[in-house]
């Protein structure tokens, strides 16, 4: 088994991680484009840990604009084994009040303008959406939320909109009736692009607000929107703190596989491969493309 190390994707207003013993920021090259920044890369009670600030530093990328496909592969290639992400999120239940982390566990896609995947032409390959969170990371967040006395829900279901504007009434009514818990911008393709690079993946989505619907709370603005932001950032860090002190530091096989999605997920005949693709594909799908 592979040693642990704990990659974290932070959203709006996480654009570093305190606590991080020996950190440096070290820029890695993607055949997939610029990834959103340099990553920080340091070392938690001897965990080595490996930072990104989705929105780069100073929040340069919108959601549309961020390279997740070039995020997702230097993490790869810093050798991350399993992903946290976390993310500022709208409220669509009323009993998620801001404040509230939910560890959700289910992914509505509703983005428009974005690379899905890392496969294609030239190699085609279809893995499993079904869970894409893997519930160890889950088990582990919602034990080190309990230590930290952190207000926690765990599941949930998060609508990813393309934005970067907020959603109307209607859509935001429409999301409720979906069943949907919390409404964001990012965590599409991110998790698809984590499953595909076989990473384990967990969001911790931070409420900061109820969206539009919430006859008691108007509609949503950015004004709002910070004021929380900046406590869930700084609870945001203590749950990262705690969650690297005490996960194992021996990776765990995923129980719903996410460590082997690539097993058997490629269609394409090894012959009818395009090699510019194989080349570009050697952190992501290295493991089943070489053996
Ligand atoms: C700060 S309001 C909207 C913005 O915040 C979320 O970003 P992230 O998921 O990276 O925390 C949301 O998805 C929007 O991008
Ligand atoms: N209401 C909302 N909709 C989409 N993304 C958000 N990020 C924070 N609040 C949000």
């Amino acid at each position: 088994m592979a040693r642990t190390i704990l990659g974290v994707i932070g959203g709006s207003g996480i654009y570093d991680l305190p606590g991080l013993a020996g950190a440096e920021w070290r820029r890695l090259e993607s055949p997939w484009g610029e990834p959103s920044d340099a990553l920080r890369f340091g070392e938690i009670d001897g965990l080595p840990v490996v930072f990104l600030p989705r929105h780069g530093r100073g929040h340069r990328y919108s959601p549309s604009d961020i390279n997740y496909r070039a995020n997702i592969d230097v993490l790869k290639r810093a050798g991350v084994t399993d992903l946290v992400s976390v993310s500022a999120c709208g409220s669509l239940k009323e009993e998620l009040a801001p404040g509230t982390f939910a560890l959700v566990n289910q992914f509505i896609d509703r983005t428009t303008a974005r690379q899905k995947s890392f496969f294609g032409k030239g190699l085609v390959a279809h893995v499993s959406m079904a869970n894409p969170v893997s519930p160890r990371l889950i088990d582990h967040l919602e034990a080190a939320a309990r230590t930290e006395k952190l207000a926690c829900r765990r599941g949930g279901t998060y609508l990813a909109m393309e934005g970067p504007q907020f959603s109307s009434l209607a859509e935001s009514r429409l999301y409720r009736e979906w069943g949907c818990d919390v409404i964001g911008m990012t965590n599409m393709p991110e998790a698809k692009l984590a499953r595909e690079a076989e990473l384990c993946y967990a969001s911790v989505a931070m409420v900061t607000d109820y969206d539009s619907w919430h006859p008691d709370h108007g509609e949503v603005d950015i004004q709002k929107i910070l004021k929380v932001l900046r406590d869930n950032a700084a609870n945001a860090q203590r749950l990262l703190a705690r969650l690297a002190r005490d996960i194992p530091r021996e990776h765990e096989a995923c129980p719903i596989g996410s460590d082997t999605a690539l097993d058997y997920a490629i269609l394409t005949a090894p012959e009818a491969r395009d090699p510019e693709l194989v080349a570009k594909l050697d952190a992501v799908a290295g493991r089943v493309l070489h053996r």
